[in-house]
């Protein structure tokens, strides 16, 4: 069985920014100074009560933008995410009744794993990306190399722990589609409204080298 693959989405940029948004205004602004940054794929996590309003307004007035629903922890989130216009989901991990619930999206889906029995049992489902979380501190980009050989047809989007000093040496894998990470939108100046530092940093990631998708 083959389920909505993201891969036709993370081909738009390197890096997924993970942002989490205090406010609807703020919510947009980031979206703005994202896309203007070159990187069109936001993860909205739903980590603030206003998160779900957030995303259906940077929906409705960042049409460059591709928004997502991160932090979908429960399967109730997913039609709301959905109707408020997610058009990917993305969770951190992936208890079996999450998973056979992500697995009837009408949406793209990249489920947690951290191990490789996990990501054996996501791939066994049909979802062809996963993402790898927490990346760092599972074992990083040594673990992403041990899990390609006996799992070769399996695509990562790792997430947490990555930033500019360790961005390159995930990107550099086959393996490895995206990354997804917060550092392109740092709370302070999420919080200070300094959409510009946040679009120099998105256009840097922008920027970035992937061995998956030869520029
Ligand atoms: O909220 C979720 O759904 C998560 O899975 C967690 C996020 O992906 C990480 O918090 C981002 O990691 P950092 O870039 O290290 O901040």
């Amino acid at each position: 069985m083959s389920l909505p693959d993201p891969s036709f989405l993370l081909a738009r940029a390197p890096v997924v920014p993970v942002v989490t948004v205090p406010s609807v205004t703020a919510g947009v602004k980031l979206a703005q100074a994202l896309v203007e940054g070159g990187l069109p794929l936001i993860e909205v996590t739903l980590r603030t009560p206003v998160a779900l309003e957030a995303m259906a307004a940077i929906a409705a007035e960042v049409p460059d933008a591709i928004v997502g629903a991160g932090t979908v922890t429960r399967p109730e989130l997913i039609q709301k995410s959905i109707d408020a216009g997610a058009r990917f989901l993305v969770s951190p991990g992936c208890p079996p009744a999450l998973a056979e619930a992500l697995a009837e999206a009408p949406v793209p889906v990249m489920p947690g794993c951290a191990t490789a029995t996990e990501a054996m049992t996501l791939h066994a489902m049909g979802f062809p990306v996963l993402k790898l979380f927490p990346a760092e501190s599972a074992g990083g980009v040594a673990l992403i190399k041990s899990l390609a050989g006996p799992l070769p047809d399996l695509r990562f989007c790792p997430t947490g722990g990555i930033g500019p000093a360790n961005v390159g040496s995930y990107l550099a894998q086959p393996n490895i589609l995206a990354v997804g990470g917060s550092w392109v939108a740092p709370g302070e100046a999420v919080t200070m409204g300094d959409w510009e530092q946040i679009a120099a940093l998105a256009k840097a990631a922008s920027k970035l080298h992937r061995a998956a998708f030869p520029l």
